[in-house]
């Protein structure tokens, strides 16, 4: 029998001759190292297909190309390879390619007062382009947060004051009734409401970053935020970051605006984009703020 020769659709002349931007896989499995540990990662590849008489790319030499990704840890200069590897491999068909990496960075966090500590998972995309010998970076960061609303901390500070009218009508006040009064219901007649929210920061970098600053940028950015959410929470805890809410009273606007000073401190950042989510527990809607610096809109 002849030995047959398998089919190659891909090498086929396409019947519409047309460029096209983007051909690649989405989704694809891979596990990927970061910070000394190793993610799991899914990834988006593709490359631009510039003759348009060509039918298709060659998906497999993509695939191949992210081995690249499981023996070091993800850098910008690592990012760069594998998409040299993608154009190496479709010589005179791209000029552009393209990867995406969707993973979860994930850090210990140590309790507010407790000795306890706890893992946070921080959703994150890493976008990498190289076209034309020009290469770029962008982090895609999910951080979720809590916000406490200052103008229902104000109306709920005007009813206290309105029930303690109430309640010391016509008494001499005794610093020991106060102090009951305070530890009542009475006392907090009223609660501001909070919810938990969420940052996307989207991030173009520098071109000389040697590292990722993805942990760097989630530090800065809780630090800005004032009260990220917590893991391992004992009552000791549960007291502080109710008091550290009480100090740190912001609209959807002022996160905004905090993180966009934020961003801007921080060294090898080009542009960003913030978009903040206040989930309010006032409404079944949300609250929502955003920010660029630098970022184009199309
Ligand atoms: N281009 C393209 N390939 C697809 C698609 N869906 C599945 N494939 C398959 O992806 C497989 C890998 O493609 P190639 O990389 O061209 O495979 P190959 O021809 O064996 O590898 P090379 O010799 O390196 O070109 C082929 O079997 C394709 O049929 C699609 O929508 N577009």
């Amino acid at each position: 029998m002849n030995a047959l020769t398998l089919p190659d659709i891909a090498a086929q002349a396409s019947r519409q001759a047309l460029p096209l931007e983007w051909v690649g896989m989405c989704g694809i499995a891979l596990p990927v190292l970061f910070d000394g540990q190793r993610l799991n990662a899914k990834a988006d590849a593709g490359v631009s297909l510039d003759d348009g008489n060509v039918r298709g790319i060659h998906m497999s030499r993509l695939y191949l190309a992210l081995e690249l990704l499981e023996q070091e840890s993800l850098s910008p200069a690592l990012l760069r390879r594998v998409l040299q590897r993608f154009l190496e491999s479709h010589e005179g068909l791209s000029s552009s390619a393209h990867l995406t990496i969707h993973t979860d960075v994930l850090l210990k966090r140590p309790a507010l007062i407790s000795p306890l500590a706890g893992w946070k998972s921080y959703p994150v995309s890493i976008e990498a382009r190289l076209k034309n010998a020009m290469f770029h970076v962008e982090l895609k960061i999910e951080l979720p947060y809590s916000s406490t609303c200052p103008c229902s901390a104000a109306l709920s500070r005007q009813l206290i004051q309105q029930q303690f009218v109430d309640d010391f009508a016509n008494k001499s006040l005794q610093h020991a009734d106060v102090l009951a009064w305070l530890g009542s219901t009475n006392g907090i007649v009223a609660t501001p409401h909070s919810q938990r929210s969420s940052a996307l920061l989207c991030v173009r970098l520098a071109d000389f970053l040697d590292d990722l600053p993805l942990i760097a940028i989630i530090n800065d950015a809780e630090a800005a935020l004032g009260t990220a959410v917590q893991t391992a929470v004992k009552r000791a805890d549960e007291q502080a970051f109710a008091l550290a809410n009480g100090q740190n009273l912001m609209f959807c606007e002022d996160a905004a605006r905090r993180l966009n000073l934020a961003l801007k401190r921080s060294t090898g950042i080009n542009a960003f984009h913030i978009r903040v989510i206040h989930a309010e527990s006032l409404h079944a809607h949300d609250a929502v703020a955003e920010s660029r610096f630098n970022w184009e809109v199309a």
